[in-house]
């Protein structure tokens, strides 16, 4: 099978070159498409590769009807629709490491620069204006830099600063006082970092928390005459407030990488002379080109050849040793899933999926991710994966629990799964068998032992003599073969069932044969 893999931003070509070296890897290089003409190719590619420029819209991705990964050569994802990409089942990786060490540097090449007027300078020199008074900078030396922020970026400019002297404070927060201990720096509130640093840089995600964080209301809190950075996102920062401060002379300078919209020619920051400024430039290096492209490529090629991907935005990532060791369970918990949403007529309200033994020892998420997708697909077909299951599950008002337990019932292992609607409540369990695969072993109250594979029979009825010889021989009527049969019952002429594993899928009619005899309850024909 081949993969269309479109790139549609400019990406390092030394960096795509596990791309290029992969076999059944068809890449085109489109990086001129307008978003129309982007809606009208989208369809044919099952790999989207972006930087920040292209905008991966809802519109996109709805006409993305092969689209099954979208890599982000850096990290922001807000130029992707990261929920409609979720609802279409189109997994979001990016390239979380790649430009952090880019993106610190040029946050301190802009601070340096901001601190000592240099574009500013250079500028009036090249217009033959040689002003030594009218450039008299600030040292860095003994001023306290306030980070808000304190991820993979933050962090970096926290130690970098350090080696300039300055004191460093920040909010983050995942950040404790004891962490900002061990890391030589001062932890402090929002509010407290906002008051007390001389410099302050944002290095937040945007987010709808985050837009606007700092707004009028933050920059009254600042000392006079504080220095802002924004080398992370545009829209972290209220851009009017931005020029209003400056204007009332409380902010005496801003350094600017990142803005609300991009690109842009016109900015009424850039009439300031207290402003400088980098068209995005933070994660423009070649090494950081080379880095996220590279990452971003082994992602894609991981994806699309079944392989675990390392850095998932709208899944959680899972440790390989971990996978490692819950992915023999994959196929059967979604067989256990697909085979129990057959027993249920009402819908679903409520699923509680119960790990035992082995699999209670481990992060069982995946699996859940993966029943809930078999319980799905019935209804809403195969566009029903691992990356939309949970969302579909929320969306139609479905409550997911999952639950360890020490319950193995003498099995090592034992995944059980239980589905309520308003009128009743039916179980399934099942269980890896080592060296034999995976077995179905309970269901409801019956003990069986059937494979969950290929055309099964499932049929409740009364425990009488005569019963089986009389579908049995409603079966060979129609030529079909049983290959194998489970039965199992409460008590002794009571409600039993039969489990058939029959060599070809039976249809309505035939089905309804069955029904008709007396001591039949009811059939349900699953394949799975
Ligand atoms: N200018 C450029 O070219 C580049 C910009 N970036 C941007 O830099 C930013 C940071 O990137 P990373 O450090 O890699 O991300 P990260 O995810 O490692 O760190 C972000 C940090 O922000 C914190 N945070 C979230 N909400 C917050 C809030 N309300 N207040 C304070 N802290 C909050 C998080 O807890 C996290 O520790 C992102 O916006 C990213 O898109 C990244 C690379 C290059
Ligand atoms: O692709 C780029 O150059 C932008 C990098 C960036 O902003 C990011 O990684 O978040």
């Amino acid at each position: 099978m081949t993969f269309n893999i479109l790139i549609a931003d400019p990406l390092s070509e030394d960096g795509i070159q596990p791309l290029q070296d992969s076999e059944n890897m068809n890449l085109v290089i489109d990086t001129t498409s307008s978003p129309e003409e982007l809606k009208h190719k989208i369809g044919e590619f099952d790999a989207l590769l972006v930087r920040s420029q292209t905008k991966v819209t809802r519109e996109l991705i709805q006409e993305a009807r092969n689209l099954k990964i979208i890599g982000r050569a850096g990290v922001g994802v807000d130029n992707i629709d990261l929920d409609a990409a979720t609802e279409h089942g189109v997994i979001v990786v990016n390239a979380p490491n790649g430009n952090t060490n880019s993106a610190a540097e040029h946050t301190m090449a802009m601070i340096m620069a901001l601190s000592r007027k240099i574009p500013q300078a250079f500028l009036a020199l090249k217009n033959n204006q040689w002003d030594r008074k009218k450039y008299v900078g600030v040292e860095l030396k003994d001023k306290t830099l306030g980070i808000v922020g304190l991820g993979r970026i933050g962090a970096e400019v926290a130690s970098r600063a350090k080696g300039q002297r300055m004191n460093v404070m920040a909010y983050d927060p995942f950040l404790t006082e004891e962490k900002a201990e061990e890391m030589g720096i001062r932890y402090g509130t929002l509010e407290e970092v906002l008051a007390a640093a001389d410099f302050i840089t944002v290095h937040t995600p945007l987010m709808k928390e985050t837009r606007h964080l700092i707004d009028s209301e933050a920059f009254s809190l600042m000392k006079p005459g504080v220095q802002i950075i924004n080398c992370a996102r545009g829209g972290i920062i209220d851009e009017d407030a931005l020029y209003e401060a400056i204007l009332s002379k409380k902010v005496a300078g801003a350094a600017m990488d990142v803005f609300e919209k991009e690109p842009f020619l016109d900015h009424k920051l850039l009439t300031l002379p207290e402003v400088i400024a980098t068209p995005h430039l933070g994660a423009s290096t070649v090494e950081a080109q080379e880095n996220v492209a590279i990452d971003v490529s082994k992602d894609v090629i991981r994806f699309l050849t079944g392989e675990l991907v390392q850095n998932p935005v709208n899944l959680p990532s899972v440790a390989k040793e971990i996978m490692n060791k819950i992915e023999p369970y994959f196929n059967l918990s979604e067989k256990l899933g697909l085979f129990l949403i057959h027993s249920v007529t009402d819908p679903v309200e409520e699923v509680n999926i119960h790990y035992a033994g082995d699999l209670s020892e481990v992060e069982v998420a995946p699996l859940t991710r993966n029943t809930v997708k078999g319980i799905l697909k019935r209804h809403l077909g195969e566009h029903v994966n691992d990356v939309n299951a949970l969302y579909f599950a929320e969306r139609k008002g479905i409550t997911i629990h999952e639950n360890k337990t020490s319950k193995t019932r003498g099995f090592t292992n034992l995944l059980t799964v239980e589905i309520k609607t308003k009128s009743e409540t039916k179980s399934v369990a099942g269980t890896l068998l080592n060296g034999l695969g995976p077995r179905i072993v309970k269901v409801d109250h019956y003990s069986v032992d059937v494979t969950p594979e290929g055309h099964m029979i499932v049929i409740h009825h009364q425990d009488q003599p005569g019963v089986i010889g009389r579908m049995g021989s409603i079966l060979a009527e129609h030529q079909i073969n049983i290959a194998t049969m489970q039965v199992d019952r409460s008590d002794v002429g009571g409600e039993a069932i039969m489990m058939l594993k029959v060599d070809r899928h039976m249809d309505e009619e035939q089905l309804n044969q069955l029904k008709e005899l007396n001591e039949i309850h009811d059939v349900t024909a699953i394949d799975l």
